[in-house]
Formats: structure tokens, C-alpha cells, sequence
């Protein structure tokens, strides 16, 4: 079943560059879409769009068969829950004053009186974050902590942990490994995987990363210069039949 639907998406900037042109894909239901490109190729644009982060210029997105592209932020309410992001810059996505429990609790606080979870419970606000912080393999005793006493690691632990909080249908990973060393990448999607299964969660999984994209996608589109050039399952990776940019990208691998 397909989830989310992209039809001929696209989007400029005022600057007048096309930062996404005529973009079409689904992903479906329980699956890790993986998207990879280059800097500079449009993977940001088209999750800040897919967010209503960013306005388009034309096409549409479907969230469950319901076009969700021209909504009002009131009428947007519904899909906000159902539809997490987590960014590149856990530093920047954490507020630096709140101690971890506080910055956990808040997609709840907000979307409490519509949530029927059924992997989580709330029974107190420290029940819940415990849940949580163990959910994402983290020690309770970071609840009391201030994101700068955390590493890089445990604070996009963190965000992901506050983006499965509400138990979303997708997540919008974009680079979410970027900014940590490789050891703490591979936890990081190691954990991402584990969660994508516990809690039938599907993702789009942005990054400039092949060998990261391989490890956590079912799928794989290859975007360049705001076009999508190729897509296929991940065990058609080194296939013949490759676009010769997936093979330029192979060869960085
Ligand atoms: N706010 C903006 N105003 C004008 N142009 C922009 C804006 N944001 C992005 N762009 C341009 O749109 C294109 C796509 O940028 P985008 O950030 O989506 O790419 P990306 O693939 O996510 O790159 P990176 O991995 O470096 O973040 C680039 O040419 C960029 O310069």
C-alpha cells in the first residue's frame, strides 16, 4: 500500500533555480525509502516541501490517497502527527535551555488529547520519557541533562526518540548520520532499523551516503541536479542496468 505519493513535484527557488523538477515516486507502507545525491541536488528541498516546510510551485503529495500539498496549517493538523522529520543537526533541533525530558515530552504535550499509542504508555511524564530514552538505547539518566552535556550520538538519539514519541507512520530522515563518526553511524541505523520494524514505522531516508542508504533501504532513488535519474531494490545495486550516475556514486563507495 502506498503511503506516501509524489506526483511531478516541483519546486524553485526565487532566485529562479529549480531545486526539484517533476519528481514522481511512492513509498509504501513499512518500508525504508532510501534517497541519495549529491550536495547541492535537492534532497533538503524536497523533505522541507514534503513538510510544508517549504511552498511548492506545482505537483501533488498524497499522504494515504488524501492530497496534502495545498492544505491549510489547520487542516495540516492531522498529518503533522503522522508525519515526523528528523534533521541533520541534532544540536540545532534541540533547544539548548530544556533538559532532555522537557525536549522529549513536547510532541506529546501537543498532540496528547489525539493520540491513541499503542507502543508507548503515558502513565507519568517520567514513566514516559523513560520509555522513550530506553527506546533509543539511551540511559534514564539523561532526562536531567542539558543537550550539551550529551555526545553528538546520544543527542540524535534523542531527536529520534522524540520523533517516535508520538508513533508516527513516517519519518522524513534527512542525513540524520551526517554530522556523527562511523562507529556512532552505524549504531544510529542499526537502531533506526530495529525501530522501523518494532514500531511498523516507514521512512524516506535522505543522504549524500550510498553505503549509509544501502544499509538501511529496501529501495533506492538516485536524484541529480533535482530529477530523479534512477530507482530500484537494493539488491539491483551493482546491477548492469544502472543510470551511469549510480555508477559514479558506486565508484565512490
Ligand atoms: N532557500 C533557498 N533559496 C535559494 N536557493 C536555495 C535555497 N535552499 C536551497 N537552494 C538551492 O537549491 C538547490 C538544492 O538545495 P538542497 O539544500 O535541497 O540540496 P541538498 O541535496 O539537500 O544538498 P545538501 O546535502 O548540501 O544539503 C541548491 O542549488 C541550493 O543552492
Amino acid at each position: 500500500m502506498s503511503l506516501l505519493t509524489v506526483k511531478q513535484l516541483t519546486k524553485s527557488y526565487q532566485a529562479g533555480k529549480t531545486a526539484i523538477n517533476n519528481l514522481s515516486f511512492e513509498l509504501n507502507k513499512g518500508e525504508c525509502l532510501g534517497l541519495v545525491g549529491e550536495s547541492g541536488c535537492g534532497k533538503s528541498t524536497l523533505a522541507r516541501c514534503l513538510l510544508h516546510i517549504e511552498p511548492i510551485n506545482s505537483g501533488s503529495i498524497y499522504f494515504k490517497n488524501e492530497a496534502i500539498e495545498r492544505l491549510s496549517e489547520r487542516q495540516l493538523h492531522p498529518y503533522r502527527k503522522k508525519i515526523q522529520i528528523v534533521f541533520q543537526n541534532p544540536s540545532a533541533a534541540l533547544n539548548p535551555k530544556l533538559k532532555i525530558k522537557d525536549s522529549l515530552i513536547d510532541p506529546y504535550a501537543q498532540y496528547s488529547k489525539e493520540l491513541n499509542l499503542s507502543h508507548f504508555s503515558y502513565t507519568s511524564k517520567e514513566a514516559f520519557v523513560k520509555q522513550l530514552l530506553e527506546a533509543v538505547e539511551l540511559p534514564p539518566s539523561l532526562a536531567d541533562q542539558y543537550p550539551h552535556e550529551l555526545s553528538g550520538g546520544q543527542r540524535q538519539r534523542v531527536t529520534i526518540a522524540r520523533a517516535i514519541s508520538i508513533e508516527p507512520e513516517l519519518i522524513v530522515l534527512d542525513e540524520p548520520t551526517a554530522s556523527l563518526d562511523v562507529i556512532s553511524q552505524g549504531a544510529v541505523l542499526t537502531l533506526l532499523t530495529e525501530l522501523r520494524e518494532v514500531l511498523n514505522l516507514s521512512y524516506l531516508f535522505i543522504s549524500h551516503d550510498l553505503a549509509a542508504v544501502r544499509q538501511i533501504s529496501q529501495r533506492i532513488m538516485v536524484m541529480k541536479d533535482g530529477k530523479l535519474v534512477d530507482q530500484f531494490n537494493r539488491d539491483h545495486l551493482f546491477a548492469e542496468e544502472r543510470h551511469p550516475y549510480t555508477k559514479e556514486l558506486i565508484s565512490f563507495f
